[in-house]
C-alpha cells in the first residue's frame, strides 16, 4: 500500500474539485486531487454542454418546421438526421471534454491521484486497494448521480439516464421521460421537436424548477400542449417486452392506456455522491439525506477541517456554484483555521427549453415564507403573450413575476417562464445583487423594441402595487407599441 502524507486532499476531479484544487494551490504547494473515475466533468461529458447541443439540434428543427405564419415557405421535407444530430452532439460534447482533460494533463502528475476515496478517520483516506492518503485538512466535491426506484432497472438497457443519451449513436423512435424537472423537460423537448414520440410523466404536479403556482401552471400548460405531458400521472406497471418498455398508466381522463416505447428516460432527481465516501468513519453532522450541513459561507462542515463544495454539498446543483463553492472550500481548506466567508452572489438559475425557464433571487416560496404575516411584499406580472417584441418574432408565450418588499421597494425576486429569459434573468440577478429598488431598476435604460421592455412593465405594475412611483398606465403613449 502506497502512503502519501499532504496537507490538503481533493476528492473528485469535477468542476468543484479543480476549482478547490487551484484555489488551494494558491496557498500551499502540498494539495493532491483525487479522482474515482475520469476527469473531464460532468458538465461537459454528460451534463451542461452536451444537453445544450441536443437542445440546439432541436430548435434548429423546430424553427425550420414554423416558418409558415411568416409567409416563408419550404417547399419539400424537413429531415431530421438522427445519426448526424448524435454525431455532432458526441464531436462537439468530446471537444469540449479535451479542453478539460488538457488542462488537467497540464497539472503535476504527483498532485493527482486516480482511485475511489473512503474516509478512515478524519485525517486519513483509503484509495481504491492502493494508497492511503494521509491530509491534515480535506475538500469533498464528489458531485452527484441521477436517483430513481431501484425497481426500473429491470428495464435492463431500455432504462437509460442522461449519460447514456448523450452516447446514442442515432435518435430512437419513442421514449417515456420520468420527471417533468430540469433534466426532463430539456431532453424531452428536445427529443419530441426532433421527432421522437414523447411521453412524460410527473409526480404531485411539479413542473420545472418553479414554486411561484401561476407561473408552473403556465409552463404546465405549454409544455402539454406541445406533448404529452402528465405531471401527477398514474403509472401502473412497466415491463420489458422485448427490445421495447411496455408502459400501463391512466391518462389524463382517468382512461387506462397500453403503449411501448423504446426507452424510458429516468430524470427523477440527483443524489448527492457521499453514500459511499465511508462517513460512517467519521463523526460527521448529517442532513436528512445523509449529507454533511456546511455553512453556506465557509463551506465547513460540522467536522472542521473537512469542507464540501458542488453537487456533493446539496445546496444548489449548478454549474457556477460548484465553481464558487470549489474556490471557497479549497481556500479554506489552504488556510485553516484561519478560514474567510467567501463571495456569495445572487441566485440565478435557468432551464433552455422553449420557452425558457428561470427563476432569480428569492424564490416565491422563500419570499411568501419570509414576507408572509405582515403582508410585506408584492407581485408584479407581466405577460408575455401581447409584448411587442415577442410577438414580432412569434416568441409571444410567457409570465413574469416578479416580487418586492413594501416600505423599502427592494426587489427580492423573480421566476419567469419566457422568451430569452436566460437573458432577462441576467439583469435581473445583476439588480438584485446590487440590492436595487424597483424605482431605481425603472430608472436604468430600456430600448426599443425589446422583449426586456416586458420587465419593465412588470417592474411598473409591482411599483403600482407597491404604492411607490406613479400609477400603473394601461396604455404607456410613450413607450413605444406593445412594449
Ligand atoms: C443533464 C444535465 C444538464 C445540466 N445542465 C446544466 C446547465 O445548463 N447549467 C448549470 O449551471 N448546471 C447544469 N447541470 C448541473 C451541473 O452539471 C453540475 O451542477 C456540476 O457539473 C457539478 O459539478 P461537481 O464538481 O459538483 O460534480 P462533478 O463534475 O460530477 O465532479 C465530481 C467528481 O467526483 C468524482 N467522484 C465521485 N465519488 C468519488 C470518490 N469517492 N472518490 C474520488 N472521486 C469521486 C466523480 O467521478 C466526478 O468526476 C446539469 C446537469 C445535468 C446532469
Ligand atoms: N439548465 C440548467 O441549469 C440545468 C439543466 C439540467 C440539470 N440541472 C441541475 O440538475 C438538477 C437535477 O435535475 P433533475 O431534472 O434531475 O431534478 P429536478 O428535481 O429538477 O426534477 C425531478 C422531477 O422528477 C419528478 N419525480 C420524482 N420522482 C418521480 C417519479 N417516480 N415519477 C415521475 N416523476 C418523478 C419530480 O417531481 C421533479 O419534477 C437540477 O436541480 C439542476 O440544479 C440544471
Amino acid at each position: 500500500m502506497k502512503k502519501l502524507k499532504v496537507e490538503v486532499a481533493v476528492i473528485g476531479g469535477g468542476t468543484a474539485g479543480l476549482a478547490a484544487y487551484r484555489s488551494a494551490k494558491e496557498k500551499t504547494d502540498s494539495v493532491i486531487l483525487i479522482e474515482g473515475a475520469q476527469f473531464g466533468t460532468t458538465c461537459a461529458r454528460v451534463g451542461c454542454m452536451p444537453s445544450k447541443l441536443l437542445i440546439a439540434a432541436a430548435e434548429a428543427a423546430h424553427s425550420a418546421s414554423h416558418t409558415e405564419p411568416f409567409g416563408v415557405f419550404i417547399d419539400g421535407k424537413i429531415r431530421v438526421d438522427g445519426k448526424k444530430v448524435m454525431q455532432r452532439i458526441r464531436d462537439e460534447r468530446d471537444r469540449f471534454v479535451s479542453f478539460v482533460v488538457e488542462a488537467v494533463d497540464s497539472l503535476p502528475a504527483p498532485d493527482k491521484v486516480i482511485g475511489n476515496a473512503k474516509f478512515i478517520s478524519t485525517t486519513e483516506l483509503q484509495i481504491g486497494d492502493h494508497t492511503i492518503v494521509t491530509a491534515d485538512r480535506m475538500v469533498i466535491a464528489t458531485g452527484s448521480r441521477p436517483s430513481y426506484p431501484g425497481v426500473w432497472n429491470e428495464l435492463g438497457d431500455k432504462l437509460i439516464i442522461n449519460d447514456d443519451l448523450f452516447n446514442w449513436t442515432d435518435l430512437p423512435k419513442s421514449i417515456a421521460v420520468f420527471g417533468p424537472g430540469v433534466i426532463g423537460l430539456e431532453l424531452g423537448q428536445s427529443l419530441h421537436r426532433l421527432g421522437v414520440e414523447v411521453l412524460m410523466f410527473g409526480m404531485g404536479g411539479q413542473v420545472g424548477p418553479f414554486t411561484d403556482p401561476q407561473v408552473m401552471a403556465y409552463a404546465q400548460k405549454t409544455f402539454s400542449d406541445e406533448f404529452y405531458l402528465d405531471a401527477d400521472a398514474n403509472v401502473k406497471n412497466m415491463v420489458r417486452k422485448g427490445e421495447n418498455v411496455e408502459i400501463t398508466y391512466l391518462d389524463k381522463q382517468g382512461i387506462e392506456q397500453v403503449t411501448e416505447v423504446e426507452y424510458v428516460l429516468a430524470a427523477t432527481g440527483r443524489r448527492a455522491n457521499v453514500d459511499n465516501l465511508g462517513l460512517e468513519n467519521i463523526e460527521i453532522e448529517k442532513d436528512g439525506r445523509g449529507v454533511p450541513i456546511a455553512d453556506r459561507f465557509t463551506m465547513q462542515t460540522s467536522v472542521p477541517s473537512i469542507f464540501i463544495a458542488g453537487d456533493a454539498s446539496n445546496q444548489l446543483p449548478l454549474l457556477h456554484e460548484a465553481a464558487d463553492q470549489g474556490k471557497i472550500a479549497g481556500s479554506n481548506a489552504a488556510v485553516y483555521p484561519n478560514i474567510r466567508v467567501g463571495l456569495r452572489r445572487s441566485s440565478i438559475a435557468a432551464v433552455f427549453t422553449e420557452p425558457q425557464l428561470a427563476m432569480v433571487g428569492l424564490t416565491h416560496q422563500q419570499v411568501t415564507e419570509k414576507y408572509t404575516g405582515c403582508d410585506c411584499f408584492e407581485t408584479g406580472s407581466v405577460s408575455f403573450e401581447s409584448q411587442g417584441r415577442s410577438r414580432v418574432i412569434l416568441k409571444n408565450q410567457g409570465l413574469l413575476n416578479i416580487y418586492g418588499a413594501h416600505g423599502t421597494g427592494r426587489f427580492l425576486g423573480a421566476e419567469m417562464i419566457g422568451p430569452q429569459a436566460e437573458h432577462l434573468a441576467h439583469l435581473l440577478a445583476w439588480a438584485h445583487q446590487n440590492r436595487m429598488t424597483i424605482s431605481q431598476m425603472l430608472d436604468m435604460p430600456f430600448y426599443h423594441p425589446v422583449i426586456e421592455e416586458g420587465v419593465r412593465t412588470a417592474l411598473r405594475d409591482l411599483n403600482a402595487k407597491l404604492r411607490l412611483g406613479s400609477e400603473m398606465l394601461n396604455e404607456c403613449m410613450e413607450c413605444g407599441p406593445g412594449c
